[in-house]
């Protein structure tokens, strides 16, 4: 007999390429072994080159997917990832903060370069969200939009200056150029160092997302923040690793976020 698995909940966009927001979080969640709910945010039309399209949903809708979703199962811990809206990140800290471990990952623009959330939703993150949420996952980038500082800041001055915001923090920090990677786990003040070999690659896209939802997984297992961040790390590496020789798309490709199985021949 399978036992009941854990609930963990996106609130996150679509990437019809497969690479991104939802179907990186869906696909991670059933690589972990937990069961996955999701709350759309907006349909994006986009591949491995770029986003072309966006239809946002309205606040209201996602309210209302994020209720049925909690009407009715046990949600262990919850990620967010494309938000889209100011509207739709005050509907996730109302529904979301404080009921659960939730993580916020800060999706402001794409790795292909687009814009995926205006300074209404940046203010919104920075006065409405973040102060409720637990753990908040930037990229450099995405660190130097939410406090203003240039994105070259030292990496722990950018990391602290989030954290003074309010949720713990993990700062990724993908640098596939210089052969490591560091993030940096900052709680209660305190300034961890994670590193590890960066895997060379151009299938990519989308490991923003599987960390942050990785992350949910180990928090809702009940790991400490650093533990959790640990585990999120390695299986990204794993999964850059196992992607590494793909040849999917004219673009930066897909992160392989289900790999535990052999893949058949095609
Ligand atoms: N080439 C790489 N090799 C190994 N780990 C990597 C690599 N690139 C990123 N990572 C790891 O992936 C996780 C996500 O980091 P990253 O900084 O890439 O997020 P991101 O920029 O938000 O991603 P994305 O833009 O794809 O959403 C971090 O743990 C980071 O160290
Ligand atoms: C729907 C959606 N959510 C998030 C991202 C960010 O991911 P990346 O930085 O890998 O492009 C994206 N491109 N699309």
């Amino acid at each position: 007999m399978t036992a009941t698995p854990l609930v963990v909940l996106s609130v996150a966009g679509t990437d019809s390429g497969g690479a991104a927001g939802l179907a990186a979080d869906l696909a991670t969640f059933a690589a972990l072994g937990v069961h996955g709910t999701c709350a759309v945010t907006a349909v994006t039309a986009q591949d491995t080159t770029g986003v072309h399209g966006v239809v946002p949903m309205g606040a209201g809708d996602v309210r209302a997917q994020i209720r049925a979703v909690f009407d009715d199962l046990p949600v262990a811990a919850a990620k967010t990832g494309m938000l889209g809206s100011a509207e739709v990140a005050h509907v996730v800290a109302d529904l979301l903060a404080g009921s659960l471990p939730l993580v916020v990952d800060p999706v402001l623009v794409a790795t292909s370069g687009a814009v995926l959330g205006d300074a209404a939703l940046v203010r919104a993150y920075r006065e409405v969200l973040l102060p409720r949420a637990d753990v908040v996952t930037p990229n450099r980038d995405e660190a130097a939009a939410l406090t203003g500082l240039p994105r070259d800041t030292d990496p722990e001055e950018l990391a602290l200056t989030v954290h003074a915001l309010g949720p713990a923090v993990v700062l990724t920090g993908g640098e596939p150029g210089s052969g490591t990677c560091r993030d940096l786990v900052v709680r209660d003040g305190v300034v961890t160092v994670l590193e590890h070999p960066a895997v060379a690659t151009a299938n990519d896209h989308g490991t923003g997302c599987t960390y942050s939802a990785a992350l949910a997984v180990h928090l809702a297992r009940g790991l400490d923040l650093e533990a959790a961040a640990r585990r999120a790390q390695a299986f990204v590496a794993e999964a850059l690793a196992v992607s590494a020789p793909w040849v999917l798309g004219c673009g930066r490709g897909p992160v392989a976020h289900v790999f535990t199985q052999p893949l058949k021949e095609n």
